[in-house]
């Protein structure tokens, strides 16, 4: 076979976590010391045998470079870091004698240790999975250091199977890279283009030498804002990359480059996008064909030799494929470019679960409507065969398919008359609140607080009691009402707690959710829940998204008892918590058959309703976290807007049917908000809380710049580590917010919720935190009065 015959039918990668998620058990019994390395790397190796054997089983060719190595044990771009060595300062000490980045090495970059923080987390393009971000400055080493996957490479080469090494390549990660401290000012990673190529041509001879015949290199960065303006910079890498058929005297494997996550849009123009790559010498590139355009016969003519892999199974959700429509846009393609077109997923498979065959509970209607890694799969060799061999030979598979989309939208759930009609009679009041001159005034005469409010984000502490009475539960262990005693006693306590430190407004905790996307998906209709639908989110975390599949109801309350119950035990006002819509949806596999806007406020009105009767109930103050509204912001700019008026609406049709002396809150974390400040303050809510510590206030300054008019508590206690705030840094933090936000704007509080943390910190903390506002009051006063 020559190299340059890219397989028909491939992935783009494949869930690295396992299907009972081996890799994340080996891994952190590694961590804990429980086992050794040898044990760690035997598991590793065990899971990519197995998936490996598992992906010719489902018909992918083991011989030619049709199946990916991307067997990260962390993250992909932390194994390209390690490939390239390229150490932040900060971690030079990590480096082994010949600059190679061991196990150990790799884990301290990605989890840090006693002295110094982990590389920074970052949401990959608009997904919920996180990679590790690389600091790279002016004096970064890179070098060519592919060991550990011409390692595996080599392994497998063994066992009779030819794989594809994946990388991210060189403008990516570059682009998805962060200037490390003490760059000059304005130094940009993308400025070591060079020396990384020259490094990941190291890499290539490498690989090469282990005896790849191809290599992927993932390059999404070109579908970014920036994308269209690194295409030269792509285009003279790839052309160092590719210029030579042979480095050294050893053919170079053939390279594929990636474009997943949105459109390479500029495939049109000779001279740009993937025709540029393609003139550089690359033998096939890839496209999104879901998130992008399929393109045109005359770009496609424009890349010549270059073998197009066209992305047309969807690597990002869970529904089946729609066999027939697919089938039809890659015969067209090829009828343009005869023989010269791959069939492939958009993106990874990475995103999505194992396989649909592992779940045991779903209702009944919906297996057949969904594919999960291993039915893509055999998606992907199901229109491979189409295109080669005529739909003929691939009958029964659309059959199966187009039935399976019939029965979706003809199921009773799908559509529900009664959600319908409300949308349909939405008008803008439903939309709009009083001014919020008139709510501040109402809400200030209800509440009565004082200046600079004290409260926190929603939950308190998940301890080993509460997961363990949960799980108790779950397994039939205990009996709703011991359960029910349970979160009351747990609930009582973090009242109790709450009302001892002396903070102004209070929560119940949320010891009754699990998570909270996931609580909302279980108490609404039109959601199901996955039992082994895992999906890493960073490093050995995983969630396991609800499938959001049908029109959106709430049968019942279901927040209001455990609010109310809260209530009842303090004269304080106790917030009611809920999570908002573009969260609810960011985070569960949505629903692909109608505008995500349309799916957002269905989800609306049933937050309406519960909003509705938590006010009813006596409940003043009402928060709607929306952690994930700058997620979901599309990749370019000109698709912002559209983005941001569905979701901003939605949020508002949650919130606006409440009385002018309810006080709505929204909360903010994850991410820098200022590219969406207006967004946060279309949200129109009476107090948003936002992430800031972690980020010293920056947020309090970008709100200042805007001239946010409402209430707003930007973080002072960062509670992603056990770390507790002094007295004097929360005063510090305060004095910094107060330059910036009017004091009767100003709440205070800590950057998130305290799931994640123990006690222990947590009491301490918040003392710190009502010891510092206390001050700062004080401090005010006598300001005025002096
Ligand atoms: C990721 S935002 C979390 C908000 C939620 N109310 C909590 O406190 O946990
Ligand atoms: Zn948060």
């Amino acid at each position: 076979m020559s190299t340059t015959d890219f397989p028909n039918a491939t992935i783009l990668g494949y869930p690295r976590i396992g299907p009972n998620r081996e890799l994340k058990k080996a891994v952190e019994s590694y961590w804990k010391g429980a086992s050794t390395y040898a044990e760690l790397n035997a598991a590793a190796e065990a899971l990519q045998d197995r998936t490996i054997d598992r992906l010719v089983e489902l018909g992918l060719s083991a011989s030619d470079s049709s199946i990916p190595a991307d067997f990260a044990l962390y993250d992909q771009v932390l194994d390209t870091t390690a490939a390239l060595g390229a150490l932040p300062t900060r971690f030079a000490d990590l480096a082994g004698t010949d600059g190679e980045v061991d196990t150990d090495a790799y884990f301290t970059l990605a989890r840090g240790d006693k002295e110094r923080q982990p590389l920074e987390m970052t949401k990959w393009f608009d997904t919920n999975y996180h990679y590790l971000v690389p600091e790279i400055g002016p004096t970064t080493t890179f070098r060519a250091l592919a060991d550990r996957l011409a390692g595996i490479v080599q392994r497998q080469s063994a066992r009779g199977n030819t794989l594809r090494p994946v990388l991210v390549g060189p403008v990516t990660y570059l682009l998805l890279s962060k200037p490390e401290e003490g760059a000059p000012e304005g130094f940009d990673p993308l400025d070591r283009l060079d020396d990384a190529v020259a490094a990941y041509r190291g890499i290539l001879a490498q690989l090469a030498a282990a005896g790849a015949e191809w290599v992927q290199f993932d390059e999404p960065g070109l579908v970014t804002e920036r994308g269209s303006a690194l295409v030269p910079l792509a285009e003279k890498a790839y052309a160092a990359l590719a210029g030579d058929k042979e480095y050294d005297g050893v053919a170079r494997p053939s390279l594929l480059v990636t474009t997943g996550y949105g459109t390479a849009g500029d495939i049109a123009a000779p001279g740009s996008g993937l025709a540029a790559l393609a003139a550089a010498g690359v033998e096939a590139v890839h496209a999104d064909l879901i998130r992008g355009e399929v393109p045109a016969a005359e770009q496609l003519a424009a890349l010549g030799e270059t073998r197009f892999v066209a992305g047309v199974v969807d690597g990002r959700n869970i529904w089946r494929n729609d066999l027939a429509a697919s089938l039809r846009t890659l015969v067209s393609l090829e009828a343009s470019v005869p023989g010269t077109i791959s069939v492939a997923t958009t993106t990874s498979l990475q995103h999505v679960p194992h396989d649909v065959a592992l779940e045991q509970n779903l209702p009944e209607h919906l297996p057949g409507w969904l594919a999960f890694a291993d039915q893509k799969v055999a998606e992907v060799l199901t229109l491979s065969k189409g295109l080669s061999a005529g739909s003929a030979a691939v009958e029964a598979e659309i059959a199966a398919s187009d039935a399976a989309i019939e029965h979706r939208a003809s199921f009773a759930g799908t559509r529900v008359e009664s959600v319908r009609q409300r949308q349909a009679a939405l008008t803008e009041q439903d939309f709009t609140r009083a001014p919020s001159a008139v709510r501040d005034e109402a809400q200030k005469a209800r509440l009565g607080l004082p200046d600079l409010p004290t409260t926190t984000i929603g939950s308190f502490p998940q301890t080993g009691e509460v997961r363990k009475a949960r799980a108790e539960f779950r397994a039939g262990k205990i009996t709703a009402d011991q359960y029910d005693e349970f979160l009351k006693a747990e609930i009582a306590r973090v009242v109790e707690l709450q009302e001892g430190l002396g903070l102004d407004v209070l929560v119940h905790g949320e010891p009754e959710r699990n998570d909270m996307v996931q609580y909302f998906a279980e108490n609404f209709d039109g959601f199901s829940e996955t039992v082994n639908g895992w999906v890493q989110s960073y490093g050995s975390r995983c969630t396991r998204p609800s499938i959001l599949w049908g029109d959106v109801t709430r049968p019942e309350a279901f927040t209001v008892p455990w609010t109310s119950y809260a209530q009842s035990l303090t004269a304080k006002p106790m917030k009611g918590m809920l999570t908002g819509p573009v969260t609810i949806l960011a985070w569960s596999f949505v629903r692909n058959d109608q505008p995500l806007g349309e799916t957002a406020d269905q989800v609306a009105l049933a937050l309406r309703d519960e909003i509705a009767d938590l006010e009813e109930a006596g409940t003043a103050i009402i928060q709607v976290d929306e952690p994930a509204l700058r997620e979901l912001l599309p990749l370019r700019a000109a698709d912002q807007p559209a983005y941001l008026k569905w979701s901003v609406e939605s949020f508002r049709l949650a919130t606006s049917g409440v009385r002018t002396d309810t006080q709505i809150h929204t909360h903010l974390c994850y991410s820098e908000f200022g590219e969406v400040i207006a967004g946060i303050d279309g949200l129109a809510a009476d107090v948003t809380s936002i992430e800031a510590a972690r980020s010293k206030m920056e947020v309090a300054a970008d709100l200042a710049e805007f001239g946010f008019g409402r209430g707003v508590g930007p973080g002072v206690y960062d509670i992603h580590s056990p770390r507790v705030p002094s007295v004097e840094e929360v005063e510090s933090l305060i004095q910094t917010a107060v330059a910036s936000v009017p004091v009767p704007q100003l709440w205070i509080n800590p950057d998130c919720g305290l799931k994640t943390r123990a006690y222990e910190e947590t009491v301490e903390s918040l003392r710190n935190v009502v010891t510092a506002t206390e001050s700062a009051r004080a401090a005010l006063l006598a300001d005025v009065t002096a």
